[in-house]
């Protein structure tokens, strides 16, 4: 999209082969077949090369197209060449969406610890409704930028916006990221309620109550409620839970279907929401905070609870009002 709207744009992969798939056949097979990539976009497997596009006297943007468990090494990779920028120093966001498996870190935390060492770059979270196919066609897409550094916001909105994208700002990183991580979870919840044929009612539920989920564990954590509510909480909500192009979604479908988890993830395809819902729960734990939508979630995955049994659990729990109080403690 971006080579497209004319920014001088070069994308890195570590992998040489696709690389030169991207370079010499403007195509990436594995990731987005079908979709015809531009004449003017460059491609790499060499990292300095593509730092070097972005360290000369004009600056640039960097973003990290990977996902979350690949974010540590990727920031600690770009910092490694930003020690030898002769311009000022690119603005780094990235689109990952989730928690840090082991430790429960969201991405900004991840970022900041690895370019803690050299020079540090304006940081960012760029996220929001946007699948990748649907960006890849041009179509029309609303995002957010999150970062407490305003040249981010405008490395951001100056490569981005006013193409088929418009950029909204913010500075709630955690807000937008704990949105992002726990919107995959409630689409793997919408996905297994589909897959079962419980109906749009059910998909209404689950969408609204793992709203009031996520804006709990954001506002514990530093988020504000608001945010939850902006694209990158509520918009992205409704994408993934909705929309068939998510895997998240696709993931609970199948699951629905009588499908085994380990049979599901046996393509390699990337599902945040499996990747990170017990560092969800257990960042719930350690707040205070009722995640009961998550916790089935868990329990389907990775305790093999037969899916309509985590139905009738949800179900069976006590009745409450449904606004709680700010605190969002357990009652
Ligand atoms: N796809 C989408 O529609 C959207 C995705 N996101 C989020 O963005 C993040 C990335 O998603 P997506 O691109 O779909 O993920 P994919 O897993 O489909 O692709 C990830 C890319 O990252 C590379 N990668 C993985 N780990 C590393 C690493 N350690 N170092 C360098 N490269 C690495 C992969 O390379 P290789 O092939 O060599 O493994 C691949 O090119 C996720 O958190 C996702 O939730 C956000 C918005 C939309
Ligand atoms: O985050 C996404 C769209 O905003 C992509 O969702 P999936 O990772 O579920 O495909």
């Amino acid at each position: 999209a971006l080579a497209c709207a004319n920014a001088s744009t070069i994308l890195w992969a570590r992998n040489e082969s696709l690389a030169t798939q991207l370079q010499e056949q403007r195509l990436n097979s594995r990731y987005l077949p079908g979709v015809s990539l531009p004449d003017t976009l460059q491609a790499t497997s060499l990292l300095n090369q593509a730092m070097a596009h972005v360290c000369g006297p004009e600056g640039g943007l960097i973003i990290l197209g990977v996902p979350v468990a690949g974010l540590d090494e990727t920031c600690r990779q770009v910092a490694h060449y930003l020690a030898h920028c002769s311009g000022p120093l690119p603005s780094v966001v990235w689109t990952c969406k989730g928690f840090e498996h082991d430790s429960g870190r969201l991405p900004h935390e991840i970022a900041q610890a690895a370019f803690s060492q050299g020079p540090v770059p304006g940081l960012g979270v760029l996220s929001g409704p946007s699948f990748a196919r649907e960006v890849a066609q041009g179509l029309p897409v609303a995002l957010t930028v999150a970062s407490t550094t305003a040249a981010v916001w405008h490395a951001a909105v100056q490569a981005l916006h006013g193409t088929a994208a418009r950029i909204y700002s913010t500075t709630d990183v955690v807000g937008v990221e704990v949105g992002g991580a726990l919107k995959n979870i409630i689409a793997i919840a919408c996905g297994i309620s589909d897959g079962l044929g419980l109906g749009t009612n059910a998909r209404a539920a689950l969408i609204t109550r793992g709203l009031a989920e996520m804006q709990r564990l954001g506002v514990a954590l530093g988020g504000q409620a608001e945010t939850f509510s902006g694209l990158t909480g509520l918009g992205d909500l409704v994408l993934t839970a909705t929309g068939d192009l998510s895997r998240n979604r696709q993931v609970g479908l199948a699951i629905g279907q009588g499908q085994t988890l380990a049979a599901i993830l046996a393509d390699g395809k990337t599902a945040e929401g499996v990747r990170c819902a017990r560092a969800a729960l257990a960042l719930g734990q350690r707040h205070q905070i009722d995640l009961p939508i998550t916790e089935a979630i868990c329990q389907v995955l990775f305790s093999d609870m037969p899916p309509r049994d985590a139905v009738a659990h949800l179900l069976a729990r006590q009745a409450k009002p449904e606004n709680e109080p700010p605190s969002g403690a357990f009652n």
